[in-house]
């Protein structure tokens, strides 16, 4: 099944996971970049990429928006900002038109609920199978194993 996992990562989580699941699928990957990049660190982070998720912003890509035709699966992987998916993925969102498709939701998050940001992803693309969304808090090197497991379980249930 050829797939592709699209993602956005400010501080790597959404990566590392992106990365060994998109090596798991033999996928392809593209990691959104913004023209303008957000701050990584302290209060400034917050505060701005706070402000940008709160009013549902859709920044200037530096990436070009992927043929999405071309796959039976794609994935869209995206950090929870303030309950809300991150804005990358609202521009990417804005662009995206597919339907008939195989549809996952890779969400890394502090812990809190992610049920808003899966909705924001499957609200704007009717039309296509959503699987099981798969979400990890804070995934690091440090859980690889458990990282890995949970990404082939999630593997085997889609290709049953
Ligand atoms: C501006 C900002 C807002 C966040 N808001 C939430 C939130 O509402 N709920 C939550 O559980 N985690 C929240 N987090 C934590 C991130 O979702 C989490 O650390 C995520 O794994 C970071 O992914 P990344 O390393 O790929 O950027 C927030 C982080 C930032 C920087």
């Amino acid at each position: 099944m050829k797939s592709l996992v699209v993602f956005f990562s400010l501080e790597g989580h959404t990566k590392y996971v992106a990365k060994l699941l998109a090596e798991e699928l033999k996928a392809d990957l593209v990691e959104l970049e913004t023209v303008k990049e957000y701050p990584k660190r302290g209060f400034a982070k917050y505060f701005w990429c706070g402000k940008a998720s709160v009013f549902r912003e859709k920044p200037e890509l530096k990436t070009k928006i992927p043929d999405f035709s071309k796959y039976e699966l794609i994935v869209i992987g995206t950090p929870v900002w303030a309950g809300n998916c991150t804005p990358p993925i609202n521009t990417l969102l804005s662009k995206a038109s597919f339907s008939g498709k195989k549809l996952g939701i890779l969400v890394t998050n502090g812990g809190g609920s992610i049920a808003k940001c899966v909705k924001q992803i499957t609200k704007v693309l009717p039309g296509n199978n959503v699987l099981q969304p798969l979400h990890f808090v804070n995934p690091e090197e440090s859980k690889r194993e458990e990282i890995l497991q949970k990404i082939r379980s999630w593997i085997n249930a889609i290709n049953e």
